[in-house]
């Protein structure tokens, strides 16, 4: 469990970016959503959780201990809390793949084999084991975002930070992103994601909080976050197009777009309608 308490940060002093943040994070599914848009302090929130900021005022508990800021105990919430940033330039150290990713299990002193053993596995589960020896700067972004990824996975952490994943990718390159949290979700792990990807983000989250400059307007499941939309229009942000379709055309509301194209009521109603001729409406001819 990760518990806020009255959280406030800023960069410079009277310019508080995150105000008063209380929650508690680990009871309301294992994977969680922070929405909100550009500079609304979602990356500065990631960095306090996992110690690499400290708040101005307030706290963080970790399993009910407060974070302490010495190197030992900050190794130790880093093997509990992993994070992926934005940009994976600033996580990637070495210039050989799986150098990378065993960086820091050496740090951690892990013995060489199981080091090799855990690159290897982690290599395999994102799918990149032929990237295993390719030099960093012939990546693409998104070779280089699962490498990133990979350096995190490979300790093991409880919690997975994934800040912005689907940013900068193209549309293939977020598919493989997507799939690739839907199958760390299927394993059991728990994960925090930030993104103003809509669409992304009510497809892969079990709940959500919205931020609207540093302060969370709004938190819970999709049915109450993203009916709101009015709220969604003052904190900047778009509906998801299957709850526009829920709401403006009255169809249920799906969970996902596969719950809707496998929807056998749904295309039986469709294939009647289509089968209905239908009467449009005269075109005036023009006179000159
Ligand atoms: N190192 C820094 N020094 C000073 N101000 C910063 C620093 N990093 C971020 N900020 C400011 O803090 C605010 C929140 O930024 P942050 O990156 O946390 O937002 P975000 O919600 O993650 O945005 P985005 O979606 O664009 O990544 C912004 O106004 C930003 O300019």
């Amino acid at each position: 469990m990760i518990e806020l308490k009255h959280l406030s940060f800023g960069y410079e002093e009277n310019k508080p970016i995150l105000k008063d943040i209380s929650l508690k994070l680990g009871d309301q599914g294992n994977v969680i959503g922070f929405i909100g848009p550009n500079g609304t302090g979602k990356s500065t929130l990631f960095l306090n959780l996992v110690g690499m900021l400290k708040p101005t005022s307030g706290e963080i508990l970790v399993d009910d201990q407060p974070v302490a800021y010495t190197k030992k105990a900050l190794n130790k919430l880093r093997q509990k809390i992993g994070i992926v940033f934005q940009n994976s330039d600033q996580q990637i150290f070495y210039s050989i793949v799986k150098d990378d990713i065993a960086f820091a299990l050496h740090n951690l002193n892990v013995p060489q084999d199981e080091i090799d053993q855990r690159v290897d596995r982690v290599l395999a589960e994102l799918d990149i084991t032929k990237l295993k020896n390719r030099p960093i700067q012939y990546l693409s972004g998104g070779q280089k975002k699962r490498v990133a990824i990979a350096g995190i996975l490979v300790l093991r952490s409880e919690w997975l930070l994934l800040d912005e994943p689907t940013a900068g990718l193209d549309p293939d390159g977020k598919h493989r992103m997507v799939a690739l949290i839907k199958q760390l979700i299927a394993n059991g792990q728990k994960i925090i994601l930030s993104s103003h990807d809509m669409d992304f983000m009510y497809e892969v989250c079990d709940y959500f909080y919205i931020l609207r400059q540093g302060t969370v307007v709004k938190s819970g499941k999709k049915e109450s976050v993203f009916l709101d939309e009015q709220l969604l229009l003052d904190s900047k942000l778009d509906q998801p197009w299957l709850v526009q379709l829920h709401q403006k055309l009255h169809l249920p509301l799906y969970p996902t777009k596969e719950a809707l194209f496998n929807d056998q009521v749904l295309q039986a109603r469709l294939t009647t309608n289509a089968k209905t001729p239908v009467s449009l409406p005269k075109v005036s001819e023009k006179t000159d």
